[in-house]
């Protein structure tokens, strides 16, 4: 591996759509919290990273013996997570001189993230002259609201991709298109959406369904179901008896 990339891990969201007694990054998962997973999940495939934690800076739950990096920093998170996302940016920018550094941004609510797919996002954005994401494609009929609960329309599936984390760019890059959509007063809810403002392409690196972002109260049994499938080791279907 190249030399290792910075990691910025935004965790400063309040959880509403989770509708806990506390932000969901702190809800237990597995015997740990999700936080805890996510962490263990990027520092078992990039130990050496330098990490931004970014965090809402009235939060009490946080507890620093959940972080497993040795070099690590506390951001102050924004209103939204492109904002805490910047701030990490733009203190990586005043510590990192060269611009063409790495960055990865990963989403403390996705605990389910393989090292396998964090190797291969990391791997294809390295020898990306833009940078990418990992994505899914989406394999469900897609369905658009008229507002009041019935369909308008169906969206068109083919080359329709669920955007999943890690996201990764050069520093100077996503800084820039992030400060960009600020100016412009646009709403970004990932960074390639900022990129692609630039008009540029990043590129989509396939990654798996499971990689699920804990957002609902039902994400996380789903989550705990992951976790334990992927201990128990690879699944393929190939590998059952034909009926
Ligand atoms: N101002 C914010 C908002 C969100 N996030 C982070 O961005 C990720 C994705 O956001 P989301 O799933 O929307 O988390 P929340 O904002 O906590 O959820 P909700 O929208 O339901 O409140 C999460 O890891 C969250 O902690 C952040 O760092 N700063
Ligand atoms: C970045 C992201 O996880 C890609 O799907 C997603 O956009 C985050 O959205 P959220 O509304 O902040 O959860």
């Amino acid at each position: 591996m190249s030399q290792a990339p910075w990691l910025i891990v935004p965790a400063a969201g309040s959880g509403l759509r989770m509708g806990a007694n506390r932000p969901k990054q702190y809800l237990r998962l597995a015997g740990r919290t999700v936080m805890w997973h996510t962490l263990q999940r990027l520092h078992s495939v990039f130990p050496e990273a330098r990490l931004c934690l970014c965090l809402d800076p009235r939060d009490s739950c946080f507890e620093p013996d959940v972080v497993p990096f040795a070099r690590w920093q506390r951001i102050a998170g924004g209103g939204e997570r492109a904002d805490s996302v910047l701030h990490a940016l733009e203190w990586i920018a005043a510590e990192e001189g060269d611009e063409q550094a790495l960055v990865l941004v990963h989403d403390v609510a996705r605990p389910c993230v393989t090292a396998e797919d964090l190797m291969r996002l990391h791997d294809a954005v390295d020898a990306d002259a833009v940078g990418g994401l990992l994505a899914a494609p989406v394999a469900d009929t897609m369905k658009r609201d008229d507002g009041a609960g019935r369909v308008a329309s169906t969206e068109q599936r083919a080359g329709l991709w669920h955007a999943l984390t890690p996201q990764g760019f050069r520093l100077g890059l996503l800084r820039d298109a992030l400060m960009d959509a600020r100016r412009a007063g646009r709403g970004m809810t990932d960074e390639a959406s900022a990129v692609e403002a630039m008009g540029l392409s990043p590129r989509l690196i396939p990654g798996r369904r499971d990689n699920i972002k804990i957002t609902h109260p039902d994400d996380l049994a789903l989550a705990e179901q992951i976790l334990a499938a992927q201990a128990s080791g690879p699944h393929t279907a190939a590998r059952e008896e034909s009926c």
